[in-house]
């Protein structure tokens, strides 16, 4: 008999330690590391942590940037810390926070030499479990012994980095019928991946046809903006005004996916408010965070329509990215249905930033 782990449930099982402040193993064709998140760790661990050698703090570029500092990786940079740096140090480096009100961090020194490989799927599972992506790495020998000895997530570079690109085989759970304000034929699904990630919903309005193609909408959640009514963006009023044309039009699919602040998680996403209240654009706040503007994978979608049955969508977007994606994906979009309400004083400048920087239709 065997209780072998599977890739997937390891993969999981990382982003719980992660978020806990817990370590775990990486290993990698060039060597080994302890890996913990810095907005996690707390300084007990970081002492542990210190006592196997000196950490490398791994960062995005896109942070590296912030803070000029060299990323010699491309897509990262990893940082020599001094001696004398403590964890409010690393968490000013990983945070933006405070970064107007204190500069200067460094001078940072960036590594040069050797493999980045570690640090790299350090910052991939940061992310993955929606904190800020900033990792403490810390080379180590005998990986296998430390992790059976202390308990400890092992995983493989060979093994994890196609799970980590791939997309889980995600399954509806259930569904039940929900009458709706805007159409009482309301039928909401859950779905569900089977690596313990994040559910999505599809709410299905009427009963499409499904030779037909289906007037559709990929809506990422928006506690702020569904939820409470913020004014700072147009979620609230596209989600509404969405289910209100299915309803009109007797049929339509809505997949509310569960990919809070274009995916990084709504703590990241007030991180990126407190630094859009210090003046930057929506895409500059993610930056600096050290994320890309869009951190969402829109083949989820693609996914649960397949999964439904359609094949073929009139897409409710002003969002070219979807519509590329959904082709990607070998789902036909024949049609742009546009969807543009809720402009108000407090979200036009957000609305126009995305029209400017990331290709937004007006
Ligand atoms: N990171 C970040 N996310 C935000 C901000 N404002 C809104 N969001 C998120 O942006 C997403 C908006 O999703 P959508 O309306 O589906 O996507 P869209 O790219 O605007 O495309 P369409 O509305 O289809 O045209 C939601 O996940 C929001 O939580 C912000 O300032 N920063
Ligand atoms: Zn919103």
């Amino acid at each position: 008999m065997s209780l072998h782990l599977s890739i997937a449930e390891r993969l999981t099982r990382a982003r719980g330690d992660l978020r806990m402040g817990v370590p775990v193993i990486l290993c990698g064709p060039m060597g080994a590391a302890l890996v913990a998140s810095v907005e996690a760790l707390d300084a007990g661990r970081l002492a542990d942590l210190r006592g196997f050698g000196p950490p490398v703090l791994a960062i995005t570029a896109r942070r590296a940037e912030t803070l000029k500092a060299r990323a010699y990786d491309g897509d990262l940079a990893r940082i020599l810390p001094p001696a004398t740096a403590d964890l409010g140090w690393l968490r000013s480096v990983a945070d933006p926070a405070d970064d107007l009100r204190a500069p200067m961090k460094g001078p940072l020194t960036s590594a040069r030499e050797g493999a980045a490989d570690l640090h790299r799927a350090a910052l991939a599972l940061a992310k993955a479990a929606h904190l800020l992506p900033a990792a403490l790495v810390v080379p180590v020998g005998d990986a296998l012994r430390l992790a059976a000895e202390h308990g400890l997530t092992l995983l493989v570079l060979d093994e994890i980095a196609p799970a980590l690109a791939a997309l889980p085989p995600l399954d509806e759970v259930v569904s039940a019928r929900v009458p709706l304000v805007a159409s009482e034929a309301g039928r909401v699904h859950v779905f569900r991946p089977d690596d313990g990630g994040d559910e999505h919903y599809a709410i299905e309005i009427g009963r499409p046809d499904r030779s037909r193609p289906v007037l559709a909408r990929l809506h990422s959640a928006c506690f702020t903006g569904d939820v409470l009514g913020s004014l700072k963006c147009d979620c609230g009023p596209q989600l509404r005004a969405a289910l209100a044309q299915m309803g009109e039009e007797g049929a339509g699919v809505l997949l509310y996916l569960n990919q809070e602040g274009r995916g990084i998680g709504l703590a990241n996403k007030m991180r990126a408010y407190s630094l859009q209240d210090q003046g930057f654009d929506t895409v500059e706040a993610n930056h600096r965070l050290g994320f890309e503007d869009d951190e969402r994978d829109f083949r989820i979608g693609a996914e649960i329509l397949r999964k439904m049955g359609f094949s073929s969508v009139r897409l409710l977007t002003n969002n070219p990215r979807k519509i590329a994606m959904m082709e990607a994906c070998g789902l036909h979009v024949v049609e742009r249905v546009p969807l543009k309400v809720g402009e108000t004083a407090e979200n036009r400048a957000y609305l126009a930033t995305k029209a400017a920087k990331s290709g937004h239709l007006l």
